[in-house]
């Protein structure tokens, strides 16, 4: 989509995502930490409110931030749907609206699904870097949407895969996929060959039932299940919830919003925030699980990183 691609391209002219994930990294790494310190000078979040929109089989969810020591007021207005296969309607669109904290006025009004991919996937990666063993060799894609590329894009940036594998619920969705991206793809015609010896496992579907079962997981892999973000919705199956260590970015939206945790009555053992603080141990040793939900505050540093840069960029052009 047109929109797409200018978005793309300003993220890309403005240097965000170049090179090993440019600086969004680092201040999602900070964010996370700052988040689960709990100190309300540092991040005041609450658990994403969210609105059905029946009719349309979708959610409008809603995502303030505020973080008073950096000066930053943020919120997310994010729809997402649950589409037939084969629709051509977005799965996901997102506005990031960013204001100043002491007048109450709107500085910028951004499209927010670049961010909303970007920042999922760095954060997937930041869960990666914490949890995954040393030495993998072999990635699983299971989905081929545009978190499937994302996640793609900064995984193959900041880690050397040997074997990077796709698996789709269409094989036209996997072969669309291994085009849009800039490496090697091996398409699997099951999720079950995909993930066989991975080290590492991405779910970014929007399946509503398991889509990865435990049985099929090479033990201490780490798994970044990033779809199934209502609380009846699934991507994992219960024997890999209940064998794994299970972390998330927020403990309470974990326990309000995942269908994987909630129907699998497994305990989140610690918020990724909690093993950047050092409060909290990685197991890397042993099957890890990071559910990712989504957070205001990634929303928050991102737009702030794409406000600055863009401020630095058109000061320069005067
Ligand atoms: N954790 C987070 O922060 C975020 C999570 N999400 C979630 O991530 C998931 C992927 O999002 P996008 O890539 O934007 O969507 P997308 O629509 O671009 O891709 C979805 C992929 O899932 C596949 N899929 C859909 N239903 C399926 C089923 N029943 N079984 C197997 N595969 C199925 C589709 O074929 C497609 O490959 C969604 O569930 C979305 O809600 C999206 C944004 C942020
Ligand atoms: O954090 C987000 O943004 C989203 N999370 C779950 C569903 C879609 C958007």
């Amino acid at each position: 989509r047109w929109r797409d691609y200018v978005s793309r391209l300003a993220w890309e002219r403005l240097g965000i995502g170049r090179g090993k994930s440019g600086h969004l990294i680092p201040r999602l790494e900070d964010a996370l930490a700052k988040f689960s310190r709990r100190d309300s000078a540092e991040v005041v979040q609450p658990v994403r409110t969210t609105v059905a929109l029946q009719k349309h089989r979708g959610f409008l969810g809603m995502m303030p931030c505020y973080m008073e020591n950096d000066g930053v007021l943020c919120t997310k207005l994010v729809c997402f749907y649950n589409r037939e296969e084969g629709s051509t309607l977005p799965p996901v669109q997102a506005t990031v609206v960013l204001l100043d904290p002491e007048y109450g006025n709107v500085k910028a009004v951004m499209e927010g699904e670049v961010i909303t991919c970007m920042r999922t996937a760095a954060v997937s990666a930041i869960s990666a870097k914490l949890l995954m063993r040393p030495g993998t060799e072999v990635l699983a894609i299971l989905g081929s949407g545009q978190q499937a590329r994302s996640h793609y894009t900064v995984f193959t940036e900041i880690f050397s895969f040997k074997e990077v594998r796709v698996w789709s619920r269409t094989r036209e969705g996997a072969e669309r996929f291994c085009r849009s991206v800039a490496g090697p793809v091996i398409v699997c015609g099951s999720a079950e060959e995909a993930v066989r010896g991975a080290d590492a496992i991405v779910t970014v579907t929007g399946s509503t039932e398991p889509v990865l079962c435990g049985h099929w997981v090479k033990p201490g892999a780490h798994v970044a299940a990033v779809g199934a973000c209502r609380p009846d919705w699934r991507e994992l199956d219960d024997a890999l919830m209940k064998e794994a260590v299970v972390y998330a970015d927020s403990r309470e939206g974990a326990t309000a919003e995942s269908g994987d945790v909630i129907l699998s009555g497994v305990e989140v053992f610690a918020e990724l925030g909690d093993v950047l603080n050092g409060t909290k141990a990685a197991h890397r040793e042993k099957t890890t699980v990071f559910k990712s939900l989504g957070m205001g505050v990634e929303d928050a540093v991102s737009a702030k990183l794409v406000f600055d840069k863009w401020n630095a960029y058109t000061t320069s052009q005067l």
